[in-house]
């Protein structure tokens, strides 16, 4: 696969504060990469570094083979940005123009755009009179008018409604099939695993941890049991690695860290175990977890 964006070595320091120790990280053409991390993990550092909002202290950044300072290169990038605001006097098609123009391209290739993106019959509209989904659209359809090769964006679903967060990720998608490469920071954690190949996890300016969604969860043992017992709390808190309990009624959903065991000794204690069901932790568990351990 070829990579729109090879990040190597790069280190980022803001005065004594070390923002990125030593990060790698690679998209292909048509990969979509979540990058997940806690607040202060140094996301934005290197969100700014891949778009050239900062200027390179160590390493190396490269977007399509080329430097993202440099203004040919950033021709290649596609920029959404958290709630982006918008001046107040222009209107969908005038934005979506002048994103066409400064990509080098013809007034005349924004139509087809705001019809990819569903804004046709907005494009009169002011644009700070857009709802929360239709200035993500906006934000989306400015990002892709100069047909980027990667698409970067920081949190561009926070606010949206399931509807319009589908809607969204479709047209990304269609982009992808189309081999644009997408580099997205988020913190909906289990939106992520629906969207993205592969999660690099950050914590405290280093990569802790780098997989597909299901490779990341499975690299947590943990597991939740879910039955109808006639135990009470203080005996299934005593089965092996129970981590916490919940019950509704006689059902019970046990988190353990050695879910054969607690299965085990379950079925052994309670011969009118019923309703058996046991569930992976989820992607969340696991980035938590990871973040935790490093
Ligand atoms: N302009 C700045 N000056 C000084 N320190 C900064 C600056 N920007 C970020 N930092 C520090 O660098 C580290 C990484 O910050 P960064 O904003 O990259 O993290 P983040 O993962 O994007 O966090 P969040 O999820 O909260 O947005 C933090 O310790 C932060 O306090």
């Amino acid at each position: 696969m070829t990579s729109v964006l090879e990040v190597q070595g790069v280190r980022h320091r803001y005065g004594g504060t070390v923002a990125l120790d030593g990060v790698d990280l690679a998209v292909g053409a048509g990969e979509c990469v979540a990058l997940l991390g806690p607040n202060g993990a140094g996301k934005t550092t290197l969100v700014n570094l891949v778009v050239g909002l900062l200027a390179r202290q160590e390493g190396s950044v490269l977007v399509a083979g080329g430097d993202p300072r440099v203004a040919a290169t950033r021709r290649a990038l596609g920029v959404v940005q958290q709630s982006l605001g918008f001046p107040t006097t222009l209107k969908v098609r005038e934005l979506v123009v002048g994103a066409a123009v400064r990509a080098g391209l013809p007034r005349s290739a924004a139509g087809p755009v705001l019809a990819e993106l569903g804004l046709s019959e907005l494009g009169g509209r002011r644009a700070v009179k857009l709802s929360g989904g239709q200035r993500q659209r906006l934000q989306l359809a400015m990002a892709l008018v100069g047909s980027p090769a990667l698409l970067v964006m920081d949190e561009p679903t926070v606010g949206l409604d399931v509807a319009a967060r589908r809607a969204f990720w479709a047209t990304v998608a269609d982009r992808r099939s189309r081999g644009v490469g997408v580099l997205v920071t988020t913190h909906l954690i289990e939106e992520s695993a629906t969207v993205a190949d592969r999660v690099v996890v950050v914590d405290k300016g280093k990569v802790v941890a780098s997989g597909t969604p299901d490779e990341l969860i499975g690299l947590l043992p943990d597991r939740t049991v879910i039955a109808t017992t006639a135990l009470d709390d203080a005996r299934l808190l005593d089965l092996p690695g129970v981590l916490s309990l919940s019950r509704d009624g006689d059902r019970v959903r046990l988190r353990t860290r050695s879910p054969e065991d607690a299965l085990r000794v379950l079925l052994a204690q309670d011969p009118t175990l019923a309703d058996l069901r046991v569930e992976h932790a989820g992607l969340e568990e696991a980035v938590l977890s990871l973040g935790a351990a490093a």
